[in-house]
């Protein structure tokens, strides 16, 4: 059990953010608040494990029987519906209840909130219970806040989605065309090629006979020299005639050669072009993921109309009351590589608000930096996802003030 009497004391308005940091980790270390989680079953490991390291005691109990028992006893109460299904919704709710009418907080983690109508409805009817703190990424706080805002500013933001969908696809539709129009230049070019290179052929094949004609003529020439005087003048007839398909042969090779060089100038050209249209292809791609700077004003206007602190994680992890606005900036973005991180910062904020109730604002946010610090710490240790996850666990274990102090890098947006 809590005892409130020893929660952190000395937060301000605008606090120090190093110091009580550390004084929440530490707290977390000397009190070690029970955190009940109902989570998904991927992040069981994880999130227990995440709380174990920062001092906390995890209990991941989620049968509705024990739940009336259970979760009084609780000094914060954790909910997740990464994996939910309709059984353990009942669990949720009646937990939610359980911590609300005792007075504890809990967190609420809208896993994936906008994949299906069932899951929306669920997160919906969760917040409505008043959560202290709801935590998702980008996409999962811009679903739940659309889904809170009633159907006119809903409707809205599915019409501007639709206009951004329809610009996409229009630009998406002229890369095309110009894609095609250069594949039918350079068709174009290639047959043209391909003549030119069967005139050559044809010109050689002449060439070859010319000069045959002219060797055979040459001999015949020689030929009529030792032979009669009237056989000569015949001779020289045909010898003429030779001598006129060699001059036209010597003229065709001349004009080859000028188209020969022609095409060769133009090369760079077609070159540049078949460039130009390879890379507008290219830039053809449509990015749909969220960054959290995306969905701070959806946290914003989510928190006002909820009552609770919502936190967008991400790059820079936002928290917000509805007015103020700061953002933690620690942690790698190796993290997103780790299945259930998010999950279990939620856990970890579900522990330092446990141990300062008063200042749930706050306790999110000293969260979300220290997680970010372990995640950095590790990341110098790690080669990849599963180092890093091993890494970070020790990392927040083995936390001290110093390190805290140094590393906490929480600034205020509003
Ligand atoms: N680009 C980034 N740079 C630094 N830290 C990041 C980055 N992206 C995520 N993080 C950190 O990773 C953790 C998890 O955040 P994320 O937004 O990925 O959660 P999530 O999508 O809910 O994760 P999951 O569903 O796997 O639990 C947070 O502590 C966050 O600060
Ligand atoms: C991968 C996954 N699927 C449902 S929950 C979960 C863990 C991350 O939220």
């Amino acid at each position: 059990m809590v005892d409130n009497t020893h929660q952190v004391k000395h937060q301000q308005t605008s606090p120090e953010w190093g110091p009580t940091a550390w004084a929440h980790l530490s707290t977390v270390r000397t009190q070690s608040p029970l955190i009940q989680c109902i989570t998904n079953f991927v992040s069981m490991d994880l999130m227990a494990n995440t709380l174990l390291s920062a001092g906390a005691s995890p209990a991941m109990i989620h049968s509705l029987r024990e739940i009336p028992e259970f979760t009084p006893r609780a000094a914060a109460l954790c909910v997740n519906v990464g994996t939910l299904t309709a059984e353990w919704l009942p669990a949720m709710r009646a937990a939610a209840e359980a911590a609300g009418k005792a007075g504890k907080p809990w967190v609420l983690d809208p896993v994936a909130a906008g994949a299906s109508r069932f899951r929306l409805e669920a997160c919906r009817e969760l917040v409505g219970m008043r959560p202290t703190v709801v935590r998702g990424n980008g996409s999962e706080i811009l679903a739940l806040a659309n889904a809170s805002v009633g159907p006119s500013k809903a409707g809205q933001a599915a019409l501007q989605a639709y206009d951004k969908a329809v610009k996409v696809s229009a630009e998406r539709e002229r890369y095309r065309t110009d894609r095609d129009n250069f594949k039918v230049k350079f068709k174009t070019t290639e047959s043209r090629l391909q003549e030119t290179d069967a005139e050559m052929e044809k010109l050689k094949k002449e060439l070859a006979e010319a000069k045959t004609a002219a060797a055979t003529a040459e001999a015949e020439v020689e030929k009529m020299k030792v032979e009669e005087k009237k056989k000569l003048d015949e001779a020289d007839a045909k010898g003429y005639e030779a001598g006129i398909k060699r001059a036209a042969l010597e003229y065709t090779q001349t004009a080859h050669q000028m188209v020969n060089d022609a095409l060769e100038e133009r090369l760079p050209e077609f070159f540049e072009l078949g460039y130009a249209a390879g890379a507008e292809a290219m830039a053809t791609g449509v990015d749909s993921s969220h960054e959290s700077t995306d969905a701070v004003e959806a946290a914003k206007s989510l928190a006002k109309s909820s009552g609770c602190i919502v936190a967008v994680s991400g790059a820079v992890d936002f928290v917000t009351d509805g007015q103020r606005v700061v953002g933690a900036q620690n942690g790698v973005a190796m993290m997103q590589k780790i299945t259930a991180t998010g999950c279990s910062v939620t856990a970890l904020i579900a522990a330092f608000v446990a141990i300062d109730p008063l200042h749930a604002f706050e306790a999110t946010a000293t969260a979300l930096s220290i997680f970010g610090i372990a995640g950095e710490i590790g990341m110098d240790m790690a080669k990849g996802p599963a180092s890093l996850r091993v890494h970070l666990i020790d990392s927040l274990y083995g936390l001290d003030q110093d390190t805290v102090v140094r590393r906490v890098n929480i600034i205020n947006f509003s």
